[in-house]
């Protein structure tokens, strides 16, 4: 059975919000166990047992925030060279369109990339103008549907590459149904 881990900072709670999104997006995946953990609770066992990785973090001046790259630097990097391979992709809340939110994104990317995470973007459009090319992104908590859609897209997709690569479930393969993937011009 295929673990996917959604681990987030989040200091006002709207990262916590598009985390709990990502979440459901990866539980409508059957047969995709799902944790949720803030990073003042999460430990470096979560991250061991998991196969799939979502990390939430609001930006901070276009980074990744303080706390979550202490858990990096300190509760995961006694275990670098541990976690190679599991897939992982990033999401985060800024306080405004243009404040550097895929710039964060970048930045949990880069952290997970050291750690030899398989990292990837979602080609799919969440609904018209929304997507998470580098991740899903929001402005303060994720109100609008597009940036809800874009949230449960990512925790979606991170489950089916699981399913794909970890499971063996071919059938889960995002090219093998079509009917649920939606185009820009849609
Ligand atoms: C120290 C600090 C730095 C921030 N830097 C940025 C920034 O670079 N760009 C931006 O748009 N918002 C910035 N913000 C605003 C937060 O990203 C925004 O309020 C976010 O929604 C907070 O998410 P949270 O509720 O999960 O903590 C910053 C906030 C703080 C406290």
């Amino acid at each position: 059975m295929g673990k996917v881990l959604v681990l987030y900072d989040s200091a006002s709670g709207n990262t916590a919000k598009m985390a709990a999104l990502v979440a459901e997006g990866a539980a409508s995946i059957a047969g995709i166990e799902v944790r949720l953990r803030s990073v003042d609770q999460a430990q470096a066992e979560d991250v061991l047992w998991c196969d799939g990785l979502a990390v939430g973090s609001p930006t901070n001046m276009g980074l990744l925030s303080w706390k979550m790259k202490r858990f990096w630097d300190e509760t995961m990097g006694p275990h670098w060279m541990k976690v190679d391979g599991k897939i992982a992709c990033a999401f985060s809340s800024s306080g405004g369109w243009g404040g550097g939110t895929e710039l964060a994104c970048q930045s949990l990317l880069t952290v997970l990339m050291n750690f030899g995470f398989l990292v990837f973007g979602v080609t799919d459009y969440a609904s018209k103008l929304y997507t998470a090319h580098y991740g899903a992104i929001g402005a303060r908590e994720p109100r609008e549907e597009g940036v809800r859609a874009a949230c449960r897209l990512l925790g979606k997709r991170l489950a089916e590459w699981v399913a794909v690569y970890c499971d063996g479930r071919r059938q889960e393969h995002p090219l093998a149904k079509p009917q649920e993937r939606r185009r820009p011009d849609e």
